[in-house]
């Protein structure tokens, strides 16, 4: 499990840590990490040109300690002076190491930039002259260096209010940040390299976690010796309309191809036909009224991926949410709880899977502004409604009431098509009916998503049904194919710029 934590998590361990090491220790722990990824960067660090942009904290401090080092290797270093003030002795050693203060016009010859401008101290949008500055250096083309987070994202929530650096990496010290793992931030973060400075073991519970490759592998569900299709999980799917046929065939498809022992289907007769004819393993029940009294029993239900909003689906969907077995709520299924939240009130867990748009429908917000702050209206949900919620999008996030935020990393852009959503449906819902949680099915189901899309596409644009096709090789790449969990490996962050 990977870790990341809010600027006021990372300064309070940073408090206790620096309180038993001598002066300084931690900020040239900082600088020689950033200096050892900017020289990997410049291949050749004799003769090549670097320009620190250098705000008033500490952050700029890091960035003048790191230039020093570049510079005693002979790079032709300068920094740009951009704050009210700047960090003395890292000014001094800087200077005292050959590196010049130049002003921004040296920006144009730059081999590598490096953004020292504002750190975890920072508030609000960047003001000026730090805001020309990064859309300067974002205008140049070279490569540019983040220290600990790029200038203009907030490091606690990944919010972005005007310019921000697009980094090529970012060096984060001690610990990874919010912000560079959740949209819009995310988008700015590039290679995330963490610079390890002792704090590990004063940092508190985090404040989101990202799973990896080796969780995944202890979390899946694997079938025993002795089990058989209905000990494996049975999921209900209640999908698709007439009008409607694809969305029931994508989230049986991606109840299959997750595992579920068995999936019972249940709709009229136009998704029925195409149910049945794609996935003759389902097993249906004909609708001749919104009930699902005739269905069997089954250990979790997905309800609403082309469902419709109409009496009948509302009717059905009552009738879902009666029962005594989790229920993961999509698509149309969303509309119909945002009519009538009562839907809602029941014993057994629910799991919602909303996009932003069906997430502000739901809690009276902003699709924009949901968008901006993901991980604020995420929790605000969760906690509002008494629900598990992943909220898909550029980053899906996951949220339940006093857990840490699950950030997934696995997506990729191609993922962004119609009916991608069906799939994930059934896959998480294929999970909860083998037994996981609705915090983990959730968050094992973006995982397993993101990487089928990953592999679907391979950098081409890719169908829903694809997605679900590459599902067992998905889950195949993290299990080794083995029955039990063995392995631990971690995916690469930067995996998910591809
Ligand atoms: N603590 C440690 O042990 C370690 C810390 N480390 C490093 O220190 C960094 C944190 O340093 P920090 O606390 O000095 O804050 P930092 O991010 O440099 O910026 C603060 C200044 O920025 C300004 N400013 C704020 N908002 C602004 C805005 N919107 N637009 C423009 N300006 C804005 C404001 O300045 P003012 O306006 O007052 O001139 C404020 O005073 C951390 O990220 C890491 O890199 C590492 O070395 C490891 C050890
Ligand atoms: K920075």
């Amino acid at each position: 499990m990977r870790t990341a934590y809010t600027a006021d998590q990372i300064r309070g361990a940073e408090h206790e840590l620096m309180a038993r090491l001598p002066e300084g220790t931690l900020m040239q722990r900082a600088a020689s990490g950033l200096a050892a990824v900017c020289a990997g960067l410049l291949g050749a660090v004799y003769g090549g040109r670097v320009v620190l942009l250098v705000g008033s904290g500490d952050n700029g401090g890091d960035a003048l300690y790191a230039g020093r080092l570049l510079a005693r290797r002979g790079a032709r270093v300068g920094a740009v002076l951009a704050g009210s003030r700047t960090h003395e002795a890292g000014l001094a050693a800087f200077v005292r190491a050959g590196g010049r203060v130049v002003d921004r016009a040296a920006l144009e010859e730059a081999d590598l930039i490096v953004d020292g401008l504002v750190g975890i101290g920072a508030s609000g949008a960047l003001r000026e002259p730090y805001r020309e500055l990064v859309e300067e250096a974002n205008a140049i083309g070279a490569p540019i260096v983040a220290v600990d987070v790029p200038s203009g994202v907030d490091a606690s929530t990944g919010q972005v209010g005007g310019a921000a650096v697009h980094a090529t990496v970012t060096v984060t010290m001690g610990a990874y940040k919010t912000g560079l793992l959740v949209d819009p931030g995310a988008a700015h973060t590039g290679v995330l390299e963490l610079v390890d400075i002792g704090l590990g073991s004063y940092l508190p519970d985090p404040d989101v976690a990202v799973l990896t490759r080796g969780d995944l592998d202890l979390m899946l569900p694997r079938p025993g010796q002795e089990t058989d299709k209905y000990r494996r999980g049975v999921l209900g799917v209640a999908a698709g309309s007439d009008l409607y046929t694809g969305a029931a065939v994508l989230a049986v498809g991606g109840a299959l191809r997750a595992g579920a022992g068995m999936v019972r289907y249940a709709g009229t007769e136009p998704p029925v036909t195409q149910v049945r004819a794609h996935w003759p393993e389902a097993v249906i029940t004909l609708l001749d009224r919104p009930s699902i009294e005739n269905v069997g029993r089954v250990q979790a239900w997905v309800l609403g991926p082309g469902l419709g909003t109409g009496d009948w689906a509302h009717e059905l969907a009552a009738g879902v949410l009666a029962s005594d077995v989790p229920v993961l709520i999509d698509a149309d299924g969303l509309t119909l709880v945002a009519k009538d939240k009562e839907l809602l009130r029941r014993s057994a867990p629910v799991l919602i899977t909303p996009h932003a748009g069906e997430l502000a429908r739901l809690i009276g917000a902003d699709r924009g502004d949901i968008e901006a702050a993901r991980l604020k209206y995420v929790r605000a949900a969760a906690a509002e409604l008494g629900v598990t919620v992943l909220l898909k999008g550029s980053t899906t996030v996951v949220a339940e009431d006093s857990r840490p935020t699950r950030v997934n990393v696995t997506g990729t852009p191609w993922l962004a098509s119609g009916g991608t959503g069906d799939v994930l449906s059934g896959m998480a819902g294929a999970l909860l009916a083998q037994g996981l949680s609705c915090y983990d099915a959730a968050s094992c189901g973006a995982y397993l998503h993101g990487l089928a899309g990953r592999r679907a596409a391979g950098g081409a644009p890719l169908a829903a049904a694809d997605v679900a096709a590459a599902v067992p090789d998905a889950i195949r790449s993290i299990t080794g194919g083995s029955t039990t969990a063995t392995r631990d490996e971690t995916i690469r962050h930067e995996d998910r710029r591809r």
